[in-house]
């Protein structure tokens, strides 16, 4: 085995998990990043050891909708805070009958259709393309599947999250669209997400909770927010259970990710180097430091 890194993880609460339990020395930090702010400080601290980062994604008390999320400050801020794994716990509606609320989805892939976010690092003076054929890390979805089976959490491995811009929620003609499509749930928050967090070379993993069947089931009513908010009070300490199951399975020193997932920028930068602009460069010190520091 070649190099190894001792990992950092990293969690990012969505609607309803806006603080974590059971972990010691903490400290709730504020990052500054070239981004500008993330959505609230973050909080450091341990768990059996594990060194572990929380983010509330939307900023305690729910501050801040999907669209205005400063998406690239919160990865920037959990990459400078050395984070190397992003657990992301989402609240979704759901868009297959078989996947009631209360249900957890580790989700596999993504179909992108927010539209007012900016969604890279990089861009004029410094331009890149990562892969997203895979969005997901396969070693962290084996790490939550294993610690919800072990739960006894009801569960289903991999599943395509339709990511909506919002804040609104779908039409009933979008929601039909999205499961002729063959997604499994739908939520608003991932993308840009994931992306970053590849550009950043932080390998990602999202579990999606299901709150509502969206608009489309006829037994249903159409998703409202008390809805969602009662079925995500009765899940969090589901979720709180399940990060504490999940981090000593990802506490041991680690090689690079096989399939590429913390290595994404190596062939990704297309600029050549004397063409670079030295103030893009300065603000990808954290997220792509691995790579400008080696040309
Ligand atoms: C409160 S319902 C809509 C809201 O919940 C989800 O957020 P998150 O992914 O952070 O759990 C969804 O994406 C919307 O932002
Ligand atoms: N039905 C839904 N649509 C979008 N985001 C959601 N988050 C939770 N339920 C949702």
């Amino acid at each position: 085995m070649g190099e190894t890194k001792q990992p950092v993880i990293g969690i990012i609460g969505g609607s309803g998990l806006y603080n974590i339990d059971g972990l010691k020395n903490t400290e709730w930090v504020k990052v500054e990043t070239p981004w500008g702010d993330p959505s609230d400080e973050l909080l450091t601290g341990e768990y059996e050891g594990q060194k572990v980062v929380f983010l509330p994604r939307h900023g305690r008390g729910h501050k801040t909708s999907p669209t205005a999320l400063n998406y690239r400050a919160n990865i920037d801020a959990l990459k400078r805070l050395g984070v190397t794994d992003i657990l992301s716990l989402s609240a979704v509606g759901s868009l297959k009958e078989e996947l009631p609320p209360g249900h957890f989805v580790i989700v596999d892939q993504f179909i992108d259709r927010s539209f007012a976010r900016e969604k890279s690092f990089f861009g004029p003076g410094c331009v890149a393309h990562v892969s997203m054929a895979h969005p997901v890390c396969v070693r962290l979805g084996d790490a939550l599947e294993e610690s919800l089976k072990t739960l006894e959490l009801p569960h289903t491995r991999g599943g395509t999250y339709l990511v909506m811009e919002g804040p609104q929620f779908s039409t009933l003609a979008e929601s039909n669209l999205y499961r002729s499509w063959g997604c499994s749930v739908i939520g608003m928050t991932n993308m840009p997400e994931a992306k970053l967090a590849r550009e950043a070379e932080i390998d990602y993993a999202t579990v999606a909770m299901v709150t509502d069947y969206d608009c489309w089931h006829e037994d249903h009513d159409a998703v409202t927010v008390d809805q969602v908010v009662k079925v995500l009070l009765g899940n969090a300490d589901k979720a709180r259970n399940l990060v504490k199951e999940v981090l000593p399975r990802l506490s041991a020193p680690r090689p690079a990710c096989a399939h590429g997932c913390d290595t994404s920028l190596t062939y990704a930068l297309i600029t050549s180097p004397e063409a670079r602009d030295p103030a893009v460069l300065a603000k990808l010190d954290a997220v792509a430091g691995r790579v400008l520091n080696a040309s």
